[in-house]
């Protein structure tokens, strides 16, 4: 759905009743909330959000243009369709990566309606040429399409309808200051408190006709490394576990036998994260030391362990990124069954704690 218009935000019932056979692609486009009032969490983004997009419904104007930012999971995507949706208008979605050439771009903006409503998804990795033509084309509603080459080649304006581009990102520090500067309103996403993930996961268990007690409820909450999708994504392996190895029904003790058949530890921490604290502790004394090289040592990419990995290890306490480098904390090293240098003990006291 790469290029096109969606303008039905109803639950889709035939995707739901058919979700055993589907992918789970599908199964998360089906999970995804619909309207302002579904969205669990965020209550800080979604009130600033209903008064911007409030304020512009009674002014009859398109809303300011919105920047989503937050680790990976938190519901950008769903934000995005929810705007869309709520302003009752079409939505048109493409990725900072496919925007390799201007014209790419040119090509979007000159197809937008008035109203409408584009997403840009990893705008962060938007090429230099088409970022300078969005530029204008936020500001102005207007673009320079450029024509024939060499010292013969015009620049064309051209108009383009008033619209509401939504970007989202997991690295808005990698946001140049013209383009950021350029959003009306930016919404930080958090990582959600374990309460909220519980109403995450009775809504998917719900719309997934999955059963799940409270306290199975209450365990997958708290090993979701406060992220929606993992919360769903972990509900989906308690389910199997509970019907191949139980009797369907999702407990504390089905719940923490199948966490452990998938490697997710009492934190919610996965072999990824484990990978990098064990290698910050064992292979570097705790550090610190720089992101790239501790991304060779798990044989994975920096940008991998600096936006998936790291978020959740400093909210948890446990890594500290520091001028000179990453450092783990006191937290880290016993998580490992370690015992902490003393230079160490003392991080600890200044880290924050879960979720406070
Ligand atoms: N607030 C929420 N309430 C209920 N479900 C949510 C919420 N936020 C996210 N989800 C679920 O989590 C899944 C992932 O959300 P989404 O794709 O919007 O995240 P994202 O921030 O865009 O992630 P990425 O950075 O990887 O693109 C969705 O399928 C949705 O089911
Ligand atoms: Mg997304």
């Amino acid at each position: 759905m790469d290029d096109g218009y969606m303008t039905d935000f109803e639950p889709d019932e035939a995707a739901l009743s058919a979700l055993p056979q589907t992918g789970e692609r599908e199964v998360e486009t089906a999970l995804r909330p619909r309207k302002l009032a579904d969205f669990v969490g965020q209550p800080r983004v979604r009130e600033q959000l209903s008064l911007v997009l409030e304020s512009a419904r009674r002014r009859g104007v398109p809303p300011d243009h919105v920047l989503l930012s937050g680790p990976p999971g938190l519901g950008k995507t769903s934000m995005a369709m929810i705007i869309a949706a709520e302003l009752d208008a079409s939505i048109r979605i493409t990725s900072g990566p496919a925007l390799e050439r201007a014209g790419d771009l040119a090509a979007m903006l000159s197809n937008l309606a008035e109203g409408d409503v584009l997403f840009i998804d990893e705008i962060h990795r938007i090429a230099r040429p088409a970022e300078e033509m969005l530029y204008l084309a936020m500001e102005d509603f207007r673009v320079d399409v450029v024509v024939g080459k060499g010292p013969g080649a015009t620049s064309i304006p051209l108009e383009i309808a008033p619209f509401t581009l939504v970007g989202a990102t997991t690295r808005s520090g990698a946001l140049t200051g013209p383009l950021r500067d350029r959003f009306g309103f930016t919404g930080q996403m958090e990582f959600y408190s374990p309460e909220e993930l519980e109403q995450v996961v009775q809504r998917s268990a719900d719309l997934l006709g999955i059963s799940v007690d409270p306290h199975g409820r209450a365990e997958i909450a708290r090993r979701s490394r406060g992220t929606p999708r993992i919360a769903n994504r972990l509900l989906r392996r308690v389910r199997d576990y509970a019907e191949v190895r139980a009797d369907g029904t999702g407990t504390l003790e089905v719940v923490r036998a199948a966490l452990e058949v998938y490697d997710v530890d009492e934190l919610g921490l996965d072999r990824l994260d484990r990978a990098v604290l064990a290698a910050l502790v064992r292979s570097f004394g705790g550090g610190p030391v720089g992101v790239s090289t501790l991304a060779v040592a798990v044989g994975e990419e920096p940008s991998t362990v600096e936006e998936v990995c790291e978020p959740y290890l400093v909210r948890a306490g446990m890594l500290a990124r520091t001028p000179r480098g990453r450092v783990a904390t006191a937290a880290a090293w016993e998580h490992l069954g370690l015992q902490a240098p003393a230079e160490v003990a003392g991080v600890d006291a200044a880290a924050p704690t879960l979720f406070d």
